[in-house]
């Protein structure tokens, strides 16, 4: 039996050979190639109040309008520009209002690209194969601790429909096996492209546990990958952690958790690596030691924020626009804290450090010697310039334009957490308004999807050509799951900058 799955079969998904390589990442701004994402799935409708916060929701939401009004544009923005040829002159006729047989994987219509690859089609695939069927059914159902019925109930369903139930926790009837997944949307979080390497991620919440096993599975058994497996880069767990009675751990020292939004492949030798809700010190030290071993990087940079809901990783409060561009949250960059530093509260007061964002530089073989930045201008500056070779100044937008009490509620719908399609063409959330406006004021063209696509259709703008714009998505139902455009995407493949 082959359980590799190396050998192309008739089901799967293949990468036509090109010159250009399957898989790497050096940039956050790299003119994006190829991307997994994850289509909202009948899982996230079943998310209840009462659960919500546990499945780390803020709300529930309503799953046809998730899709139609919203995600939907995300995937055909995201096919205009990576594989045209899918969408180019249909654009109408994939409207909301139309029938949505595109958008499902798995349909005999479904979009089915080598570029924007769906993890629920990468899933189907593997299944195929009746080894790693079996050890998936039986993984999922340890873990969810299923009964030995349901697992042998699982082994009656085709690879689509399995994939569907693994994902969503449920049957086709809609009878309930497991929990859903309602955050695999937010694919950023499930793994890194580190150069040629994918960093694997260890979830912290319990409910992204079983996103994790999935993810372990088709990086590890999808044809798509077979060049990389020995690229697979897992973190060890922390030995002396088992040892201790659970009062007595110190999270942060002993537990072994990372996920994907506090990982950043920021330029070519460069990692930054965020320490957070989600990703524990220890786990940050781990990536450190691994990607200096395997010499993916010269310069890892640790980057502590406090452990805040509102901030669960890194990319919820800075993401890179532009060689020489950035937005980010003024409360947690030098704004803040000079202003803290000018106010007679802050002065005198006792400092919090767990309240505090510090940043820490790591340089290869001298590790001993890290240096201290003092702030996350003074960092994203200095990339900007010394490593991205920015020539123009650098500038810096600020969540909410940053009026108060503007901020802080544009940052918690993820004004900061923008996906660049290119240098300077990024896709963002529709509702931050005063962010929105401190585009325009930086020059942008901010424009909404639709209105975007129909500019293509019609000849009057083209992807390659386009310049300075934020992509407006809107986002009435996404934001309430409390994740934007650049936690919905991990990028496989971007151009070298
Ligand atoms: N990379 C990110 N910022 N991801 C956001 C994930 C949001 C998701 N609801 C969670 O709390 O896990």
């Amino acid at each position: 039996m082959n359980t590799d799955l190396n050998t192309p079969s008739t089901h799967h998904l293949n990468h036509s050979a090109e010159s250009a390589p399957f898989l790497r990442v050096t940039s956050e701004i790299g003119t994006l190639r190829r991307l997994l994402i994850h289509s909202p799935d009948r899982g996230l409708g079943k998310v209840v109040p009462s659960k919500a916060q546990d499945w780390l929701f803020e709300d529930i939401v309503n799953l046809s309008m998730m899709r139609r009004d919203e995600y939907d544009y995300y995937v055909k923005l995201l096919l205009y520009f990576l594989d045209p040829d899918k969408v180019r002159g249909r654009i109408a006729e994939l409207g909301p209002t139309h029938n949505r047989d595109f958008y499902k994987p798995g349909h005999a219509d479904y979009f089915k690209s080598d570029k924007v690859i769906d993890i629920q089609v990468l899933l189907a695939d593997i299944l195929h194969d009746e080894v790693v069927r079996t050890k998936l059914i039986a993984s999922i159902c340890g873990i969810e601790r299923t009964s030995f019925q349901t697992q042998q109930r699982l082994h009656q369903f085709d690879p689509e429909e399995l994939a569907k139930i693994m994902i969503s926790g449920s049957l086709p009837d809609q009878t309930m096996l497991f929990a859903p997944l309602p955050n695999f949307i937010f694919t950023r979080d499930i793994g890194i492209v580190i150069n040629d390497h994918i960093l694997l991620n260890k979830p912290a919440k319990l409910a992204r546990t079983r996103e994790a096993l999935l993810a372990q599975y088709f990086f590890n058994y999808h044809p798509l990958f077979a060049s990389y497996r020995d690229k697979l880069i897992e973190i060890p767990d922390n030995e002396h952690a088992f040892l201790l009675p659970d009062a007595d751990v110190n999270r942060d020292l002993t537990r072994s958790t990372l996920e994907g939004g506090d990982v950043m492949m920021i330029s070519r030798r460069h990692l930054m690596v965020g320490v957070s809700e989600r990703t524990t010190l220890y786990a940050a030290q781990q990536v450190m030691r691994l990607v200096f071993e395997k010499d993916l990087v010269d310069t890892v940079t640790i980057i502590k924020i406090p452990k805040k809901r509102d901030y669960m990783h890194i990319d919820t409060i800075f993401t890179q626009v532009k060689r020489n561009m950035w937005v980010l949250l003024g409360s947690l960059a030098r704004l803040g804290d000079e202003a803290n530093k000018r106010d007679v509260l802050h002065f005198f007061a006792q400092k919090d450090l767990s309240e505090e964002l510090r940043i820490l530089q790591f340089r290869k073989g001298e590790e001993d010697k890290p240096t201290e930045i003092k702030n996350l201008e003074d960092l994203l500056a200095d990339i900007s310039r010394n490593e991205l070779g920015a020539t123009e100044p650098v500038q810096f937008i600020y969540s909410g334009n940053n009026e108060f009490p503007f901020g802080a509620r544009e940052q918690w719908t993820d004004s900061c957490n923008l996906l660049a399609l290119k240098d300077g063409v990024v896709v963002g959330y529709d509702r931050n308004d005063r962010t929105l406006e401190a585009f325009r004021q930086a020059g942008f063209d901010v424009v909404g999807a639709a209105q975007l696509l129909d500019r293509f259709e019609r000849g009057e703008s083209l992807p390659e050509t386009i310049q300075n714009t934020f992509i407006m998505l809107p986002s009435a139902e996404l934001s309430r799951a409390r994740g934007g455009s650049h936690c919905m995407s991990l990028p496989l493949l971007r151009d070298e900058l």
